[in-house]
């Protein structure tokens, strides 16, 4: 991918291509918490499908008469000193993101980057900083369910919908999922599964054997990558792991520990084995290698999340909508 320009100041946030058409409806007013690789990928994309109109890579063009460039960035919360009190669309190439710079000229988004919450007392502070954003996108570090749950509880203060797209449980305590249901708020979790990741090609293949009539001996998968979301999830393996293997659905399947290679840069690269028996319990062995961008394996995914969870919202749906817990790893009632 070419770089951009940075002294491009090129077209607008708001700037469209000729071939790109605006809905007629309000754009979906988003918070992000975590300004990592995800949520570049997401800001840099969304800027690329406005200005270049082009529908590569994008699952649904439009819902509910959103576009994929009808969303507007709000808030941001982050941790880093690097991140915090810069604009949003500089913060997003910030390191450690390693994710590359896409053909999308970003103008200042007008959106400062926050300090996201220290401790579970700041509640408050975060809800108030969410007025006027109708969904909130949760895409901290996996592997700390107290923090998901705090900005869960902002969202549920402001009115607004939560996206979890960690492994975290939030959408999964049905306690939580009561409290959004009984306040008409859309809560969708928990962890995303990539557009074309691991879990869905995994998953893919299993039914598939089954479909055939094929018997499953072992099967496993090896998840390799350079991104923060893997240095941290070789720390904090615990609710991811169970994570995947919700999304496969097999006591057979084993996930390797996930390895962290600052080489792969935001590159994914996963190693997937299924060994089965066939006709006459002959052996069957079957080897895929994946390598995937996987901030934009998110960002296909989220795009669709924010615009399933605004829609619900606007309709006063509260709970997880069905079409977006089928694009989740641990959609609510799978194992915590
Ligand atoms: O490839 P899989 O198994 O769907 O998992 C990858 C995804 O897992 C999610 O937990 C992460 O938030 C995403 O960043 C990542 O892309």
């Amino acid at each position: 991918m070419p770089a951009a320009d940075p002294d491009d100041m090129g077209v607008m946030n708001g700037g469209v291509a000729p071939g790109y058409a605006p809905s007629v409806i309000e754009n979906a007013r988003v918070a992000v918490v975590g300004v990592g690789n995800n949520t570049s990928a997401l800001v840099q994309g969304i800027a690329f499908y406005r200005n270049t109109g082009s529908l590569v890579g994008i699952h649904q063009p439009q819902i509910a008469g959103l576009g994929v460039g009808d969303i507007d960035f709000v808030a941001a919360f982050a941790m880093s000193d690097d991140k915090v009190g810069k604009d949003l669309h500089e913060a997003v190439f910030v390191s450690p993101n390693n994710f590359p710079r896409l053909e999308a000229k970003l103008r200042p988004s007008g959106v400062t980057v926050r300090r996201g919450l220290v401790d579970t007392t700041e509640v408050e502070r975060v809800a108030h900083a969410l007025k006027g954003a109708e969904v909130l996108l949760y895409s901290a570090p996996s592997g700390r369910p107290d923090t998901a749950r705090a900005y869960a509880e902002a969202a549920l203060m402001a009115g607004a919908a939560f996206v979890n797209t960690t492994s975290d449980p939030v959408a999964r305590d049905p306690s939580f999922l009561k409290r959004f249901e009984d306040a008409g708020l859309p809560l969708i979790g928990d962890d995303l599964a990539s557009q074309f990741g691991t879990s869905v090609v995994h998953h893919a293949l299993l039914r598939l054997l089954e479909e055939r009539g094929l018997t499953l001996v072992s099967s496993y998968q090896v998840n390799l990558g350079g991104t923060e979301d893997f240095r941290n999830l070789v720390e904090n393996p615990n609710t991811k792991k169970q994570s995947k293997l919700n999304a496969l659905g097999s006591d057979k399947v084993q996930i390797a520990p996930l390895g962290y290679l600052p080489q792969l840069k935001s590159q994914k690269v996963a190693h997937l084995n299924i060994e089965a028996q066939g006709w006459g319990e002959t052996a069957v062995s079957l080897e895929v290698r994946l390598q995937v961008h996987d901030p934009s394996g998110a960002a296909g995914v989220n795009i669709d999340l924010i615009r399933l969870a605004a829609t619900a919202l606007r309709s006063g749906h509260g709970g997880c909508p069905p079409a977006a817990a089928s694009l989740m790893k641990s959609p609510p009632g799978t194992a915590v």
